[in-house]
């Protein structure tokens, strides 16, 4: 089932298109990095996917339904801006954010292990913590009351690689328990290893959606049995996890990497 379904979505603001055709399908139990370039339009995606921006165009289902205000607590999202009140105590910013979800407060311990934090961490005001700390308080309250989807916008932006990992086996550990986690970022490294399906978007349109896969790889004629790809203005065309890309009627580019597609569509040498 699909945890996610965007369709057609388009966005204008202050009379600027912003989302020209953006189109996702993220499935129950994946982890799903949404990928591009700065500006691609992907915070604005999410804001629209939320309902915080309205939509001019297109779909956004949730588990199969129209997005409604019932969703609220089967999506828990950490922002690319830090929501807290910095003047607050980490703990209280907490609290609040268990009161507003109906949850109990025992509950924001739930990952104090798994992301390494210390208990003093909690009654320091938010605004004296690392920004690594931040972000991982911010995920605490994320998570807190337990949704079915986890959305992060570059979640671990500039920071170093110890974070990295902290959350990716969190990611994983998610992932485990049948959680679908939706993951903004523009850099492929980072997601590569822990996603099962990428999505890229650039100005303001889906590229392509493929599965994570190491080899791609040129294989010459036009193959209708294989599971095929819509990427823009060609097809991806995948079986038996090797791939390859058909720029053109009768030319294939061959592709080794999930990098060098994605380096590619970034640097315009496909469009
Ligand atoms: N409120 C706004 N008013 C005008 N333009 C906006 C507004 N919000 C976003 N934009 C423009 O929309 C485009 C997409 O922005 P968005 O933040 O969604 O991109 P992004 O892919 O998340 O980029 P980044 O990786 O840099 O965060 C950009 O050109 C941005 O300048």
């Amino acid at each position: 089932m699909k945890a996610i379904e965007i369709k057609k979505l388009k966005k204008s603001i202050n009379g600027k298109l912003i989302l020209k055709e953006i189109n996702l399908n993220i499935y129950e139990g994946e982890i799903y990095s949404l990928l591009g370039p700065n500006g691609a339009g992907k915070t604005t995606t999410i804001y629209t996917l939320l309902g915080l921006l309205k939509k001019d165009d297109g779909e956004i289902k949730i588990f199969g339904e129209e997005l409604s205000k019932k969703h609220f607590k089967e999506i828990g999202v950490m922002f690319e801006i830090e929501t807290y009140n910095l003047e607050w105590s980490v703990i209280d910013n907490l609290k609040h954010m268990c009161y507003l979800f109906g949850v109990d407060e025992h509950r924001i311990y739930d990952y104090v292990e798994i992301l390494d934090l210390k208990r003093e961490d909690f009654r320091k005001k938010f605004k004296q913590l690392s920004k690594g700390t931040k972000r991982k308080i911010s995920l605490i309250g994320a998570l807190m009351h337990d949704p079915k989807i986890l959305i992060l916008d570059e979640p671990t932006s500039g920071l170093d690689p110890e974070i990295q990992v902290v959350f990716k086996k969190l990611l994983l550990d998610l992932k485990k328990r049948g959680k679908t986690v939706l993951f903004v970022s523009h850099n492929l490294y980072e997601v590569q290893e822990i996603s099962d399906r990428i999505g890229f978007i650039k100005s303001g349109e889906t590229i392509f959606e493929i599965p994570v896969s190491e080899k791609f790889y040129l294989v010459e004629g036009d193959y209708p049995e294989f599971q095929t790809y819509r990427v823009k203005n060609s097809k991806l065309y995948v079986f038996d996890e090797k791939m390859f890309l058909k720029i053109k009627p009768k030319n294939y580019q061959m592709i080794e990497k999930l990098e060098d597609l994605y380096v590619k569509f970034i640097e315009g040498r496909v469009s």
